[in-house]
């Protein structure tokens, strides 16, 4: 199996680093290097996962303080020169808050903490991270969240909408509130940038109540292995 290097960024209180580079070379993709907030250097590798947690405690608003750390600046510019970038919980709020994807995470409706399994709809394979999926294929995957109620004005739906770029949808029940159902989306120059608020990296065998988030590990695997013929 070829390896591609995913760099996983950790925050103080980023705690779903370790599981997602585990998901990276558990599922074959290849090597995953942690790297440090406050580092300013992403070390070359092919994919940046921002992953879920609590960063800086959640203060003020969940992603707002980590949007400014120095390894952002170098994200956003992996991310503006077509470097795929996968924001999961917490790295969807960073993503939102630093600009990187259009809209923000919200305060779950109801106000409180949301700890299920969730099943996400595929709304679009036309992404480097659902291309091996099917569209309309239901996924069961973890959800951990206070403030994951997706929101953005209007206009910003439209053009979502317009661009086929709603990733997914929650079904069979939206279990924080978010706009129109949406669970994931996509951005950036080439549709290389998503964030969503489910854990895939926590789907990734039976022993752990689904396999279903591997899909996306192999999406991306497939993108990184075609790039490079
Ligand atoms: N697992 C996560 O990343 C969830 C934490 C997130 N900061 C929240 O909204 O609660």
């Amino acid at each position: 199996m070829s390896g591609f290097t995913a760099g996983v960024i950790v925050f103080p209180g980023s705690n779903c680093d370790r599981d997602a580079a585990n998901a990276w070379s558990e599922l074959g993709c290849g090597e995953a290097k942690l790297l440090w907030h406050q580092d300013k250097d992403l070390q070359g590798v092919d994919i940046v996962i921002v992953p879920g947690g609590f960063s800086y405690g959640d203060a003020l608003r969940a992603g707002a303080i980590a949007r400014f750390a120095p390894i952002m600046d170098e994200v956003a510019a992996f991310a503006h020169d077509g470097g795929l970038v996968m924001g999961i919980c917490n790295g969807f709020q960073i993503v939102c808050e630093a600009g990187l994807l259009p809209g923000a995470l919200a305060r779950n409706e109801g106000l409180k903490f949301a700890c299920k399994h969730v099943d996400l709809r595929v709304e679009t394979t036309s992404s480097p991270f659902t291309c091996t999926s099917e569209k309309g294929a239901l996924l069961s995957i973890p959800i951990a969240h206070g403030e994951g109620r997706y929101v953005c004005d209007e206009a910003t739906h439209a053009q979502l909408i317009a661009e086929d770029r709603i990733l997914f949808r929650y079904a069979n029940g939206n279990p924080n509130g978010a706009f129109d159902d949406i669970a994931g989306i996509l951005g950036g120059p080439n549709r290389n940038v998503m964030g969503m608020m489910p854990h895939p990296e926590r789907a990734i065998r039976a022993a752990l109540g689904s396999a279903d988030g591997a899909v996306m590990f192999e999406s991306i695997l497939a993108t990184l292995a075609q790039a490079q013929v």
